[in-house]
């Protein structure tokens, strides 16, 4: 007779018989072990992180091989690269460490329809790979191979030119200024439309010494500036050389190299117009300071020559190539400068050979089919029609909406509104409407940078403990009243006020010398103590500690200034009163409802005014009924479309997803048992398969994660191991199972009916995703630990007042909770959480009598040494390295990261999400409606 073995459902934990694959108490599909298996070695070979199904390779470079691939998960093709580390000697691992992360920062945090996105990285213990978006296309070195000649026409290689130009711009107006050091052909993609990205952030440029095709550390030959062989530093100039030598090499097929070579090829000359010779010889000027001061000029130089030489000349001069395939038939946001009166006859259509008929089609097909809106999605910030147009000059706007029309209206979720405090917002939606209303000294851009708000400079001393804020002249409150720095000071000391419970400044302004005695109500202000107003456009604010990320706090809603006059006329209510004034940022209120705020641009902020002349924000109970008021278009924007949603609406073409800093956790309290003991805490963890949560319960709408700091942080470790080594997120039953027995014998716990009894708290959700997580976990800690874990749900209030005090913290075993960054900072993911008597460390994290305090403390002490460490990259090694002994300690048990999803109406232009759910306050003047 065979006993029948038990089966729990991972949905509700009730116990079914083995052979069961429908749950007999709440009627979900069962999973079996093999849904838990890891991918086959077979499948290995095309699956790779049990999602990324390999269907071709594409490309191959000095040590990445690059794959074309299906994403199982989200359905899009993407591009795979992957660096094989058995090749590399140790010096080249140490530095493609450093290229790896760079491709991968540089990937997620910038944001240009020239450059491919990166969605994902991970690692096995031979390679490391990159998830990136797939362009359908080829380099400018292969493309022009298959020319006659190998030349481009002048009008192909000055569309090319100017979208270098576009995307080079932008890399150059970044802070500090991002030097691409490496134009060349071999590094510029072509789509068969036309339109270009730049590849390669340089992570294999320094592994592929003495090929003269080769990058090398500096740049590639012929291509790199002169400077860059030398000492000099590189600057904006360099890429203009490498652009200038580019374009030489596209239209001339004169090789950098052969360029100062006697035995050169001879090549039959092709003669360029006068003013683009006059401008590469510029460009290619061996003294940087010859060539033009900034890729702006030359953009507009090109520009020039592209609207002045003539037809005749283009055709005369030019190769005979194909023409390109018809414009997309609708109506381009962006159509050629040149549309309304068209003379180039290579811009014109004309009859396809066969062979350019079959990409039109296809083309067109992309577009209308459903595989077209899966790319589609891949590019949630801009236009279709920028992608897929044939632009062959420089891009002009179609006309905007009059003003009385360039109105947007937002969805916002009842369940989150609170009052418009900044000292107290907690919710993302009040934070966002925070951010357009007032302003701080400093904010951040949609890149995550730092950029000046009131303060237009700043300084500290030396010993970094003092900091010197320089006011913009002039500044006012909507209400027409000056805002000085006397405004700053009070606000900043106001948010430290413990009369006002439950903000954040008593965590993100701890540093402000005093504030913990100022938030125990131990002395009443800091102003005159540790911040100082000199004179009315100056600001001193002294620290207790140097901390390197000051500046960061400072960008917390917290830190936002408040007007006194209001506050002292109408006390706490003050925020049923913001039509009357207070604003310092983009907008003012307009007197609203509860149920529709709204908010018009304000006359006296200090710089660029919206466009918008109205944004709404109306009230819903359920994103639900948000989405449908979206459909009838009734609002523009709704934001956080739950997970249940998802299936409904990620093929239309105005669904947007953007990677959040924001991770869901579970917490262990270091003072309770059986959780001082690391083994026991590390098999908790491995017991767990992140993945089979992510796709049976979350749809696959979030990120499965080992890590504490998150993907898009600057200082994510994509070296990061999990809990005991295993590096996967799909956890280690075997592993676990043996950590538990090796955890009970330290603790002297004989058997399974001897371990302590564990509860599992959290607050009650009527999401039925976070209650079917939670049943999910307690299934998979039976089944692969044997242990019943109990749950205890308890509404939000309670539940957050129990964590937050440290007494009732001792009482809580295990809890649920999640974190999202203030900043984008490691600080904030670390010394925050686990520091040494740190706001958020709840769990006793170093101060506990287990036998691993001792190392505990030390890694305490290794976070306080980073926090002040002002060499950047020292800093962000530091906290990585913490962050590997909190990981393996499971100082967290991270169960997975948030992306944001969001729908924006097509007609909106310019509205963009960042990784901490806000749209920055500096780009609401470029928000705009169009027809
Ligand atoms: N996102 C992408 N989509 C499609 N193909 C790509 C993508 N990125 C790279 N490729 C292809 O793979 C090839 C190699 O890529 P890449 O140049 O980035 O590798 P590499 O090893 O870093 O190169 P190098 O040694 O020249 O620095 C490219 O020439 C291109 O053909």
């Amino acid at each position: 007779m065979k006993f029948m073995n038990v089966l729990y459902c991972a949905i509700c934990g009730a116990a079914n018989t083995e052979t069961d694959t429908i749950c007999f108490a709440c009627g979900n599909a069962l999973l079996h072990s093999q849904d838990f298996d890891e991918p086959t070695q077979m499948q290995t070979i095309t699956i790779l992180e049990g999602r990324y199904r390999l269907i071709d390779r594409v490309g191959k470079g000095g040590f990445a091989t690059v794959y074309k691939a299906e994403d199982l998960h989200t359905k899009r093709i993407v591009a795979i690269k992957e660096i094989t580390l058995k090749k590399l000697k140790p010096q080249e691992i140490i530095d493609a460490t450093d290229t790896y992360h760079r491709e991968i920062r540089f990937g997620t945090l910038l944001k240009h329809p020239s450059l491919p996105e990166v969605y994902a990285n991970f690692m096995d213990p031979e390679h490391w790979y990159i998830v990136a978006e797939f362009i359908d296309g080829q380099t400018l070195e292969d493309y022009r191979q298959q020319l006659p000649a190998g030349l481009l026409s002048l009008q192909e290689g000055l569309s090319i030119a100017l979208q270098v130009c576009d995307v080079l711009s932008y890399l150059h107006s970044r802070q500090p200024p991002i030097i691409f050091r490496d134009i060349k052909p071999d590094n510029i993609m072509r789509t068969r439309t036309g339109h270009i990205y730049l590849i390669d952030f340089g992570i294999a440029r320094q592994f592929r010494p003495g090929q003269r095709r080769d990058t090398q550390t500096l740049g590639s030959p012929g291509y790199a500036a002169p400077e860059q062989y030398g000492s000099a530093q590189t600057t904006e100039r360099s890429d203009i050389y490498s652009l200038g030598a580019t374009l030489q090499a596209l239209l001339t097929g004169q090789d950098p190299l052969d360029a100062d070579v006697a035995t050169a090829p001879t090549k039959k000359p092709v003669t360029l117009p006068a003013e683009l010779s006059a401008l590469l010889a510029n460009m290619l000027a061996k003294d940087p300071a010859q060539r033009p001061t900034s890729i702006t000029e030359v953009k507009r130089r090109l520009e020039k020559i592209s609207s002045t030489v003539g037809d005749t000349w283009l055709t005369a001069q030019s190769p005979v190539i194909p023409p390109p395939p018809p414009p997309p038939p609708s109506t381009p946001y962006y159509v050629p400068s040149n549309a309304a009166n068209v003379k180039n006859p290579a811009s014109q259509p004309k009859k396809l050979p066969a062979w350019l008929k079959v990409v039109a089609i296809a083309t067109i097909l992309l577009l209308v089919t459903g595989f077209g809106n899966v790319a589609l999605s891949t590019f949630p910030h801009f236009s279709l029609w920028q992608h897929v147009e044939i632009n062959t000059g420089p891009p002009v706007m179609l006309d905007r909406v009059p003003a009385d029309q360039q109105v947007l209206n937002i969805a916002m979720n009842s369940a989150t509104q609170e009052p418009l405090d900044p000292a107290t917002v907690q919710y993302t939606q009040s934070m966002q409407i925070v951010s357009m209303t007032s302003a701080g000294l400093v904010s951040f851009n949609d890149r995550m940078e730092i950029v000046p708000q009131l303060a237009q400079s700043w300084e500290t001393s030396s010993d970094g403990y003092t900091w010197t804020f320089h006011l913009r002249p002039n500044l006012k409150f909507s209400d027409g009243a000056s805002l000085t720095a006397t405004d700053v000071a009070y606000s900043l000391d106001r948010a430290l006020d413990p009369a006002l419970k439950y903000g954040t400044a008593p965590y993100n302004l701890q540093y402000i010398q005093g504030a913990d005695q100022r938030v125990s109500g131990k002395i009443k202000t800091l102003i005159g103590q540790s911040i100082l107003t000199p004179d009315d456009n100056t600001l001193v604010i002294k620290l207790s500690k140097n901390i390197a990320y000051f500046l960061d706090t400072l960008t917390c809603p917290c830190a936002s200034v408040v007007e006194k006059s209001l506050i002292d006329k109408y006390s706490q209510s003050f925020t049923d009163h913001l039509s009357e004034g207070g604003s310092s940022g983009p907008f003012e209120f307009s007197p609203g409802t509860k149920q529709k705020i709204e908010l018009v641009p304000n006359p006296f902020y200090y710089g660029s005014k919206p466009t918008l002349t109205k944004i709404s924000f109306t009230s819903y109970v359920d994103t639900n009924t948000a989405y449908d008021s979206y459909r009838v278009a009734q609002v523009d924007f709704v934001d956080n479309i739950p997970a249940s949603m998802i299936d409904k609406v990620d093929q239309n073409t105005d669904f947007h997803q953007s990677l959040q800093l924001s991770t869901t956790y579970y917490a262990m309290n270091y003072l309770t048992k059986p959780f001082d003991n690391i083994k026991i805490r590390q098999a908790f963890a491995l017991a767990i398969n992140k993945d089979l949560i992510s796709q049976k319960i979350r749809n696959n709408t979030v990120l499965p994660t080992n890590h504490i700091i998150p993907q898009g942080d600057p200082s994510a470790n994509t070296s990061l191991s999990g809990p005991a080594g295993v590096t996967t997120t799909a956890g280690d039953p075997v592993l676990a199972k043996k950590l538990l027995q090796e955890g009970m014998q330290e603790e002297g716990i004989s058997s399974m009916q001897a371990f302590p009894s564990v509860t599992l708290t959290y607050y009650k959700s009527s999401s039925v995703a976070v209650q079917n997580e939670i049943t999910a976990m307690q299934a998979m800690w039976k089944t692969n630990l044997g242990l019943n874990i109990k749950l205890q749900a308890m509404p939000a209030s309670t539940f957050y007042n129990k964590v937050s005090n440290s007494n009732d913290a001792r009482n809580i075993q295990m809890w649920r909770i999640g974190w999202i960054a203030d900043y984008p900072d490691a600080s904030d993911w670390t010394t925050l959480q686990f520091g040494q008597g740190a706001a958020q460390n709840t769990y006793a994290y170093g101060q506990n009598q287990s036998k691993a305090a001792a190392h505990q403390q030390e890694i305490q002490r290794s976070l306080a040494r980073a926090d002040v460490t002002q060499n950047q990259a020292q800093r962000i090694s530091m906290y990585r390295n913490a962050e590997q002994d909190l990981v393996n300690d499971v100082a967290w048990l991270p169960l997975y990261q948030s992306y944001d999803y969001y729908v924006v109406k097509a007609k909106l232009h310019g509205l963009n999400v960042n990784a901490m759910g806000m749209i920055a306050p500096e780009d609401w003047s470029s928000i705009y409606v169009t027809q």
